[in-house]
Order: structure tokens, then C-alpha cells, then sequence
């Protein structure tokens, strides 16, 4: 058999790493059209910010991993054309010569791309987006420049946030932009995004919600500033991070689309065609806190679906566990997590929910202080069926492990009702005995 994997990023890398580690007799090709493979964009902000002090330990393979495992691999080359009647992918490398590759069975893994604000001055000097290492880089010497006091950031998700901390951390004036009335908007409740705008305010970020993008302003080529829906802003440097769509272009007509444009599959990878499997950023996902197909954008669900898709082509029949959209971020040391729905999410989405909230310390009173942060959780539930879809906590100490118990709970489909008498161990150091997990839960009405 002769698989050959389209984008070698964390997801197509997961697809050829468990075939090739599988023992069984299958020719594995890799094709990308960038120069490196195994970026963790996650480190971007932590490099750029001089949190860690290089970029080199955030990639974790290379293409000579893959040829010691037998495996062909060409790096910048890009796909053109795929014939998926006579199945042939046909390629060009960056010297221009022409490749076909025929395949049994083909992977998909082409991510995504950000969303690139059509406004005017969108040809400026200066306006960057952070998705490749290569764009880091950019941003990174950007802030280098002698003359870059000013940074402006256009969306307050996650990538916005990350690298307006990253900015401030190098000492520049950041201001940062977001279409909603808080920051984090896609992934928690007001209650918990005041948490973080508060946060970034405290740390000098200026925040500007509810404030559109309308154009860059620039002199001689190069951008001086942005204008807004609520005014006009300096800026030496602007960084656009309004989200991702789906990088998924080919099959036109003939593979299925979700509405996003995502190459829509099933419970195991594979596209509307049997021969084509589609994984990461660039296809769908099923969530278990919907009960229905999604599109969430995650390199812990590109890794999960390579896996899932390449047991499949091995003649296992297994269908990925669904997603729950599982989040964190932690900035200036403020740490918010989120699994599943918040209530707003959950509204969008046709769910009537309800939800327990509960503020209380880590650990009894009796530690020492300095130790003991308040820990702020909320548990949202189907107000019928009484089903846990969503969970968000923040807090300075580090609770992330938490959260996966929750996720756990809405990939099971868990009452919080099954929650409120859980086993939860008491040790002073880590926890009470009332915790707030089961006080949350007791008190869901
Ligand atoms: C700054 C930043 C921080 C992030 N932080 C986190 C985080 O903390 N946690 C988290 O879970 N996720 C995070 N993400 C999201 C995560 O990076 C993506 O979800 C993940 O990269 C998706 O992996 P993928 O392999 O599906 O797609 P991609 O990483 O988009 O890779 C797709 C690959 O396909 C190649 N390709 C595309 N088209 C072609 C073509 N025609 N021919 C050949 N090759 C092609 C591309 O060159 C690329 O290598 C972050 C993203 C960014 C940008
Ligand atoms: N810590 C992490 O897990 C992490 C870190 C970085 C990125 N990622 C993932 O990468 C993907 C991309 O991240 P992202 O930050 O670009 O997306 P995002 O969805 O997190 O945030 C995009 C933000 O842009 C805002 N926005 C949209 N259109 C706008 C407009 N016209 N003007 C102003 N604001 C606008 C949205 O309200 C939203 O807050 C996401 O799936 C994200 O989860 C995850």
C-alpha cells in the first residue's frame, strides 16, 4: 500500500508517524510546501516575550526522522492538483520541477490560515500575522527595530493575547483590539474574560473592546497606524490575529464541505471519498458538548486525528473519542482553562443550560498564604438532561489539570448530579476536603 500524506505539520506527522512505527509494509510520502516541519506555534509568544530563550526546542522532528524511518519526504513542495478519480497528487518544488504521486490512500493534513482583514492599506509595510515560524521571525525582528514603540494587535483570542504579552514584555506600548466587549470571547463566560482583560490592563496592555479594525494608516509604504470604528491609533507595528479558517481547497465537488469549508469526515477521518482521509485544522471534528460535527482548530485534536485516520488505513477500524475544545492560556501568570461550552456558547448553540459557580482557595486556611490562591470554577449543564457540556476555571495556581476531568465528564456525557459524590482525594497540600468541585457540584439547582 502507498499512502501519501498532503502537509507535514502535527497532524500529517502524527497520520505518518503511526504508520511507519506500525512494523506493516506501507511506502509512506510526505509532501509540504514549507521549509520545516513541527512548529509549535504554542512557543511563538513564549519566544518571542523572552520567556524561554530560543525558538530551537519548539520544533520536535525533522525530515531526516522520517527518512531513517523509510519514508520519502519532500519539504517545499506544494501540492498543486490532486486527481482524485485516477489518484495522483501532482506537486511542484520550489525549483519548479513538476512531481506526481500516485496513492492507495491519501491524507490530508493541510491546516489552516489565518483570517486576513480585508481592509484598506492591507499592502503596508509593517502588518504581520503569526502562524508559520517564518512570520514569528518576522514579528520578532520587528520588535527588534530601533523605531517599534508601538504595537497594535487586532484580535483578543488566543493569539492576540499571547503575543500582546509578548510585546509588553519587550517593552513596548501594546494596544490591543477585539470586535467583542471583553477578550477570550470564544472560549468563556464575561464573568471569566474580566478576569483576563483585568489582568492585561494591570500589565499595562491597553485593551480597546467593541472596537473594529476599519483601516491601516501608513506614510511612504509602511504603516503609521490604525483607525478604528472608535478612533485613531499609532502604531509602529500590527499584528492581525482574528482567527483561522480551514485550509482545504482541493476537491471541489467532490469531497464534502462542512459550512466553515472544512473537508467534512466521519468519527474516523475520512472525507466523502473512501480512499481520502482528512485530519487537523483542515477538517472537522465531532463534539461530544453539541452531539454534533464541528470545527475547532487545536494542535492536541490535529495530533489525536492523525492517529485516529492512520489506525484506520492500517485496517483498524477506530473512531476518534470527539472533542471538547479543551483550552488554556496563561499570561503574566493568570491562568484560565475552559473544556466544552460556556453558557454563551452553549446558547449559540441551542442548548438550555444552567451553571454552578464557585469562588474559594485552593487549600485550607491553615497553609500558609503564599502558597493558597482562589481558584473561580464554573460548571455548565443541560438544564433538562442535566449533563455537564462546559467548564471554565481561572486562578494563579496552576489547576489545569482540572479541567481534563471535565472534559472527560462531557466526552462521557457525565451528570454533574455523577460529579457531586466523585472520589476526590484531600491532602493539605494539594486540596480540601470540601474542594470546590464537589461544592460546585452539590449546589448545581
Ligand atoms: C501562534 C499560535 C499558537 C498556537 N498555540 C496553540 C496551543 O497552545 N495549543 C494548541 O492546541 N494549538 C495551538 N495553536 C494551533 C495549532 O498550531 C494548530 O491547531 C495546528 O498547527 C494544526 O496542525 P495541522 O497539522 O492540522 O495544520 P498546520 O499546522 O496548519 O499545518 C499544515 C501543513 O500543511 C502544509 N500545506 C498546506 N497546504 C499545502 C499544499 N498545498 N502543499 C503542501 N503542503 C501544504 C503547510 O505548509 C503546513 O506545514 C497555535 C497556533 C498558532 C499560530
Ligand atoms: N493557548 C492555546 O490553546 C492557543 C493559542 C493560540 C492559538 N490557538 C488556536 O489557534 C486558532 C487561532 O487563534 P486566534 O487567536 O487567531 O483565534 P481566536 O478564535 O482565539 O480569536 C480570534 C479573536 O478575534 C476576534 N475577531 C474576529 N474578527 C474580528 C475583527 N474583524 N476585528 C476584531 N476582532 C475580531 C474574535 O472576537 C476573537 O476574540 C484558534 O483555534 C485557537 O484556539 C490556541
Amino acid at each position: 500500500m502507498k499512502v501519501v500524506v498532503v502537509g507535514t505539520n502535527h497532524a500529517g506527522i502524527s497520520a505518518a508517524n503511526t504508520i511507519l512505527e506500525s512494523g506493516q509494509d506501507v511506502e509512506v510520502t510526505l509532501l509540504d510546501r514549507n521549509s520545516n516541519l513541527s512548529y509549535l506555534g504554542c512557543g511563538t509568544a513564549l519566544w518571542v516575550g523572552r520567556q524561554i530563550d530560543s525558538y530551537e526546542g519548539l520544533f520536535y522532528t525533522n525530515a531526516a526522522d522520517f527518512e531513517a524511518k523509510g519514508a520519502k519526504i519532500s519539504l517545499e513542495t506544494e501540492v498543486k492538483d490532486i486527481d482524485f478519480e485516477n489518484k495522483v497528487v501532482y506537486a511542484e518544488t520550489k525549483s519548479g520541477e513538476k512531481l506526481e504521486e500516485s496513492y492507495d490512500k491519501l491524507v490530508l493534513a493541510t491546516g489552516s490560515l489565518p483570517i486576513a482583514p480585508k481592509l484598506p492599506g492591507n499592502d503596508l509595510e509593517g502588518l504581520h500575522f503569526l502562524k508559520l515560524f517564518q512570520e514569528g521571525q518576522q514579528v520578532d525582528k520587528a520588535l527588534a527595530a530601533e523605531d517599534a514603540n508601538i504595537v497594535c494587535v487586532i484580535g483578543a483570542g488566543y493569539i492576540g493575547v499571547e503575543i500582546a504579552e509578548a510585546a509588553a514584555r519587550r517593552g513596548k506600548e501594546v494596544h490591543l483590539f477585539d470586535a467583542e466587549e471583553h477578550s477570550l470571547m470564544n472560549y468563556y463566560d464575561v464573568d471569566f474574560a474580566e478576569i483576563m482583560d483585568k489582568n492585561l490592563t494591570d500589565n499595562g496592555i491597553h485593551t480597546h473592546f467593541g472596537e473594529l479594525a476599519e483601516a491601516y494608516l501608513g506614510e511612504n509604504g509602511k504603516v503609521t497606524g490604525l483607525k478604528t470604528t472608535k478612533g485613531e491609533y499609532k502604531a509602529d507595528v500590527i499584528i492581525n490575529a482574528i482567527g483561522f479558517r480551514p485550509n482545504a481547497a482541493f476537491g471541489e465537488g467532490h469531497l464534502e464541505k462542512f459550512v466553515n469549508g472544512a473537508y467534512l469526515v466521519d468519527r474516523t477521518f475520512k472525507t466523502s471519498d473512501d480512499s481520502v482521509y482528512a485530519v487537523g485544522d483542515c477538517a472537522t471534528n465531532y463534539s461530544n458538548a453539541a452531539n454534533a460535527t464541528t470545527y475547532i482548530a487545536l494542535a492536541s485534536n490535529a495530533v489525536r486525528s492523525g492517529i485516529v485516520a492512520a489506525t484506520n488505513i492500517l485496517g483498524t477500524h477506530l473512531e476518534g473519542a470527539g472533542v471538547q475544545g479543551s483550552n488554556g492560556i496563561a499570561i503574566f501568570d493568570k491562568k484560565l482553562v475552559s473544556t466544552g461550552f460556556s453558557v454563551r456558547a452553549a446558547e449559540k448553540n441551542g442548548l438550555k443550560v444552567k451553571y454552578t459557580d464557585i469562588e474559594d482557595t485552593q487549600l485550607p486556611g491553615f497553609m500558609p498564604a503564599d502558597h493558597n490562591a482562589d481558584v473561580k470554577l464554573r460548571i455548565v449543564y443541560e438544564e433538562e438532561s442535566r449533563r455537564i457540556v462546559g467548564a471554565q476555571m481561572a486562578s494563579d495556581y496552576d489547576m489545569s489539570m482540572g479541567i481534563h476531568m471535565f472534559s472527560l465528564a462531557i466526552q462521557e456525557q457525565l451528570t454533574v448530579d455523577k460529579l457531586a459524590l466523585l472520589d476526590i482525594f484531600f491532602l493539605p497540600h494539594f486540596n480540601k476536603p470540601y474542594n470546590y468541585i464537589t461544592v460546585a457540584a452539590l449546589n448545581a439547582e
